[in-house]
Formats: C-alpha cells, structure tokens, sequence
C-alpha cells in the first residue's frame, strides 16, 4: 500500500468572486477533483478550527463506554450521527477485510443553533461553537459553489451564479449535511492489523456535493487515486500542508452529487487514508465537513453548454435523499446489522 508519489494541487485564495478566481477554481476541480483553499480573509479562523480539533482530541480519549451511550446504533441518534467504533465502517466493501482502522463521530445540522442529536457532555458544552463552525463551514462552501457556478457559465435565466447555493438553502429545507470528527488511532505494529489489507479509511468518494477537509500537521496519509491502468492502481500522497505557511489551507474536494449534476465534468475523485508507512507516526486527526443538497434535490444535469456537452441526460433522476441512503447502506455495517446479515470479519 505503499504510495508512489506526491500530487501537486494548487492552492487557490477565493475571496474574489472574479471570473479568473472562478476560472482557476473550475480547472482545479474538473482536472483533480481536490484543490486547496487559502481561505485567507478568515472565513473560518484557525483559532476555531484548532479549537474543534481540541474538542475532538478530548472526546476521543473519553473511554468508550461513555462514547458507546451516543453511538450511531444507539437508537436515539439518527441513521447517519452519533458515534462510529473502531471497524464499524467499511468504506471499500469489495475490497477490505476488516473495517476502516478509525472511530469518528457525525453531527447532522442543527436547527436553531442546537443539535439535533444527543450530543456527549464534552461535545454539547461547545454546542454554540460547533453551530458557529457549521455556519463558517456552510459559508464557505456557498463561496466555492457560486465560483464553480460561474466556471460552469450556468445560464442565468436558469439560476446563474446562484444555481447550486439555492440548492443548498438551509430555509428551504433539512439535508444530509454532516460534520464529521475522525481519529485513527495509532495501533502497535505486531498483529493488531495486517499492513497489507487493513486500511485507515477504505478507497471511496465522497458522498455530498463538496467536502471541505481539515487537517493537521505531521498526521499525512491521504491518498489520491491518481490513475488506473487496468489492474494497477496508482495512488499520490495529499500533503497536509503544501505551503509550509501558518496556516494550514482547507483541502477541498468534490463529491459525488457535483459529479453527477456535471455527467462528470468535475471529478469525484476517489481517495483513502493509509497507515503511516513504518507502522509507528502519530495518531491522525481530521474533521470533514460534507456538504449535500436540501433531501428533495433532484439530480439531473446543470443548465450549461460545457454540461450539456458532455452528454446525454440520465434517464433516472433520483433525489440527494435517494442517493445518500443508497450509498450509506453499503458501508455502514450498523446498516447491515439491520438487515441481519453477517458482518464479514
Ligand atoms: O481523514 C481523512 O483525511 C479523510 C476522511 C475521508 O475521506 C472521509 O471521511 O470521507
Ligand atoms: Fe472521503
């Protein structure tokens, strides 16, 4: 699993909705299907972002009987919040043995600044923070999207600039928008994983519209599936923080709803989390904020010619709900509990 090379981005500063911002952003996303976001008018200050991976450093030490009360299965959360165990999911089925080597823990949107979901102690005496944090994450997800919107030259009696964020107003109705804490412990070399199959986080794409992807220094191992000739797979390694700067950029990647609504223009490029090579490193921390549409959005092609090039329309529209509990129902193995089959091992 070891990983060939390094993949270069670029980084892009989007506070300017001009249309060379929009011009750079599109390529980024339309040739890699990741880019790096500045974001340096501060959007979302890295005192918070710090702030954030704190909270989730001291949620995750939290002894796991306490985390199992706030579990995805517990009942009271919801299909797609709460708290993930080591190997409860498997982000590449066809392929992994065992379950991603992670635990992570989903909040879906709050509504009126409050959770929707029983939140843990250490986590609900920050409530107000992670509404705010939301909201930063939201805004700056509408950002991107008004710029690819332009990138896409969306015909403006259809919705212009302004066509994916009305998709994603949060007054028009809920979606499966989450954040998403994750930590992948460091495990000790001899058994407890195999180095050859078991993997941090299994080879997948993002479910939502856009991700927008939190990291931190000295914990690298995401990978990008650069490309595929036939049976061999060739993956790059993401660096954490391509600059060196300060401030660590927010990776930004596209997800398979952006995917879909562009037959393909911009790509949902798959990705996985790896061991660190030597079996030793650091703990990994990140925290993922994905973005889906409002639950009625339908999937169908955007209004704009480079769209319309690419093809012709899909004859099954599905809406974002549809697609989201399609693609949950392949890796969460609470899913498959439901259904009462056996959980491979
Ligand atoms: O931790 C990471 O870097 C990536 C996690 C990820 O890709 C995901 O949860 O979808
Ligand atoms: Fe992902």
């Amino acid at each position: 699993m070891e990983s060939k090379d390094t993949v270069t981005l670029p980084v892009l500063d989007v506070n300017d909705s001009d249309p060379e911002t929009a011009r750079s952003l599109f390529d980024a996303v339309s040739k890699h299907g990741f880019v790096y976001i500045k974001n340096n008018r501060g959007e979302i200050p890295p005192q918070d972002i710090d702030e954030m991976f704190g909270s989730s450093k001291e949620f995750f030490a939290s002894p796991t009987e306490s985390k199992a009360k706030f579990s995805v299965n517990s009942g009271s959360s919801g299909k797609n919040s709460g708290w993930f165990s080591m190997n409860s999911e498997t982000l590449d089925p066809e392929k992994q043995k065992r379950g991603d080597f992670k635990e992570a823990f989903n909040m879906s949107e709050f509504k009126d600044g409050k959770a929707q979901q029983p939140l843990p102690p250490l986590l609900l005496q920050n409530e107000a923070r992670l509404n705010t944090f939301f909201a930063q994450c939201h805004a700056l997800c509408m950002r991107i999207l008004e710029l690819i919107a332009i990138g896409l030259e969306i015909n403006t009696l259809a919705g212009g600039k302004d066509w994916f964020t009305a998709h994603h107003d949060r007054s028009r109705g809920s979606s499966g928008t989450v954040f998403r804490m994750l930590f992948y412990p460091t495990l000790p070399k001899s058994d407890a994983y195999d180095q050859e199959t078991d993997i941090r986080a299994g080879a997948h794409s993002d479910y939502g519209t856009i991700t927008l992807l939190f990291q931190k220094p000295g914990q690298p191992g995401l990978e990008i599936l650069t490309s595929e000739k036939g049976e061999k797979e060739v993956w790059s390694a993401v660096p954490v923080n391509p600059t060196n700067e300060a401030k660590v950029p927010t990776l930004v990647n596209v997800g398979n709803l952006l995917s879909y609504w562009t037959k393909g223009l911009l790509k949902s490029a798959v990705h996985r989390v790896i061991f660190p090579k030597d079996g030793e490193g650091e703990d990994r921390y990140s925290m993922a904020y994905f973005l889906h549409p409002v639950d009625e959005a339908r999937l169908e092609a955007v209004p704009s010619e480079k769209v319309r090039k690419q093809g012709k329309n899909e004859s099954k529209v599905i809406t974002a709900k549809q697609h989201l509990e399609e693609r949950l129902s392949v890796t969460y193995a609470y899913k498959l509990q439901e259904k009462g089959e056996a959980l491979s091992d």
